[in-house]
């Protein structure tokens, strides 16, 4: 058993989040939480550990000017684009695709190349402090087999899947017909499901099925999709709608017996509790309501949305109809894997919401209101949890769910000296609420001392 000592931030809902310190985490050797108390002082700790029957305990005492807080859950990425990271910002999706992204997944038909890139891309990703990440692939089986198992010899927790598209998309990086796809749709399926699980027997790396969206997709493969997701109710889904107005426009040609975005993916039984839509940015109303008719979950990546023009997503509207909102980087339209990042651009879509509101039409709690610290929070933990319908092991602390954690420093040591007081008074350097908010919106990898899944340290910046 390793118990934690110290401070502890723990999520609740859109509105609130607890602060505790001088909390005691038991973590057993699963890597599942036992128990968790708060408000133990110094001298009541040894008792508490005896009450709770742990003799033999490692523990772990965090220093002032450090917490713990959840891992966050990238819910929508793309591993093949981060070697492009930081470029193209001049164009919109559809020509962004073209000139910048396709190109540079086209790469991933060489195993050796997503053997040299992949592991930089995962650490990367994990040293930001996503515990739980959606990652796209390229379409290539073999290089997205390279991910899952760079991902699994990491130990991370995530969602891997093999990009679907067979047409409209160049000739150099399109596959060549909705048979092979599907075969090695199912072979990626089938491969990550060897992989062993992790110290819980719960499999930290699982498939998705990924039409890359509809654009790239015929009819006889998002059929053949939509009967794989039929016949195992519990494989996850993800896919792109609604980014971006050309796009849009586009698909609504391509399927003219639709009457909507969203319709296109459930007429093919794409659309479902585990489905994860990343962006959603244009949507309109019926579609809105038939995306919570179905229980799917929304992927907002902000800093994507900014970076290639595409526009401002409404979440606030989503969340007051209640459909299940996360965040997501969406390298690299995203131009940092940080999720950091995207609670940042999350905060300020917001306030653009808020800018732009028509007054008179602003009702609902959420609707073109600026996001708090606590929604924010939420949509980076267990909001994402719930869009990758995993909100019963990860995204907070309970007993008995797993220990995906951050052990978050924010003082000066770490070299990040904008977070702990300089020329700051006291009360600036001791409310964990706001060493909560300094770190949402000025930490870095520097400030993230330790990552967690499974109760397994993976990575962090002091080793
Ligand atoms: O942001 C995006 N990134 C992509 O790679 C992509 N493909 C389709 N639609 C997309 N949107
Ligand atoms: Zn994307």
């Amino acid at each position: 058993m390793k118990v934690f000592y110290g401070s502890v931030i723990n999520p609740d809902n859109l509105t609130l989040y607890k602060a505790s310190s001088n909390s005691l985490l038991a973590v057993n050797s699963e890597g599942n939480i036992e128990w968790i108390v708060h408000d133990i002082q110094d001298f009541m700790v040894q008792e508490t550990l005896l009450q709770h029957g742990c003799v033999d305990v490692e523990l772990v005492a965090l220093k002032d000017g450090q917490f713990i807080m959840p891992g966050f859950i990238d819910t929508h990425t793309h591993a093949p684009q981060l070697p492009n990271i930081g470029t193209g910002a001049q164009y919109e999706l559809l020509d962004w695709l073209n000139t910048i992204t396709f190109p540079m997944e086209a790469k991933f038909a060489d195993n050796s190349f997503a053997e040299s890139a992949y592991p930089g891309v995962v650490r990367r990703t994990i040293n930001t402090g996503t515990t739980t990440c959606c990652y796209y692939g390229s379409l290539h089986l073999g290089s997205t087999k390279v991910l899952a198992d760079v991902v699994h010899s990491l130990g991370q927790r995530a969602f891997v899947g093999k990009c679907n598209m067979d047409r409209n998309s160049p000739s150099y990086y399109k596959e060549e017909s909705p048979e092979t796809s599907l075969r090695d749709t199912k072979s990626l399926i089938a491969y990550i499901n060897t992989l062993d699980a992790g110290p819980a027997g719960i499999p930290l790396v699982r498939p998705i099925i990924t039409p890359r969206f509809a654009i790239s997709c015929s009819n006889p493969l998002l059929a053949e999709l939509g009967k794989l997701a039929s016949s195992d109710p519990s494989l996850h889904i993800q896919t792109h709608i609604s980014e971006n107005k050309s796009e849009v426009t586009f698909t609504k040609s391509l399927f003219p017996e639709c009457n909507s975005y969203a319709a296109v993916y459930d007429s093919f039984k794409l659309l479902r509790r585990n489905t994860i839509l990343a962006h959603a940015v244009h949507l309109e109303d019926g579609e809105i309501d038939l995306i919570k008719e179905r229980d799917a979950g929304i992927s907002h990546c902000p800093t994507s949305n900014f970076h290639l023009n595409s526009g401002v997503a409404p979440v606030g509207k989503y969340l007051d109809k209640g459909i299940k909102v996360g965040l997501g980087t969406d390298v690299s339209g995203g131009y940092s894997p940080s999720m950091l990042n995207a609670i940042r651009n999350a905060s300020i879509a917001s306030k653009i919401c808020v800018m732009q509101a028509d007054d008179s039409k602003s009702s609902g709690q959420y609707k073109d209101k600026q996001l708090s610290v606590a929604s924010l929070l939420y949509l980076a933990t267990l909001g994402g949890a719930r869009v990758c319908d995993l909100e019963d092991r990860v995204g907070s602390f309970a007993p008995g769910k797993c220990f995906d954690a951050l052990i978050v420093d924010v003082r000066n040591v770490t070299g990040n000296p904008c977070l702990w007081g300089v020329d700051v008074g006291p009360e600036m350097t001791t409310s964990l609420d706001t060493m909560l908010e300094r770190f949402i919106f000025c930490g870095d990898d520097r400030n993230i001392s330790s990552v967690y899944v499974q109760g397994r340290r993976i990575g962090g910046a002091s080793r």
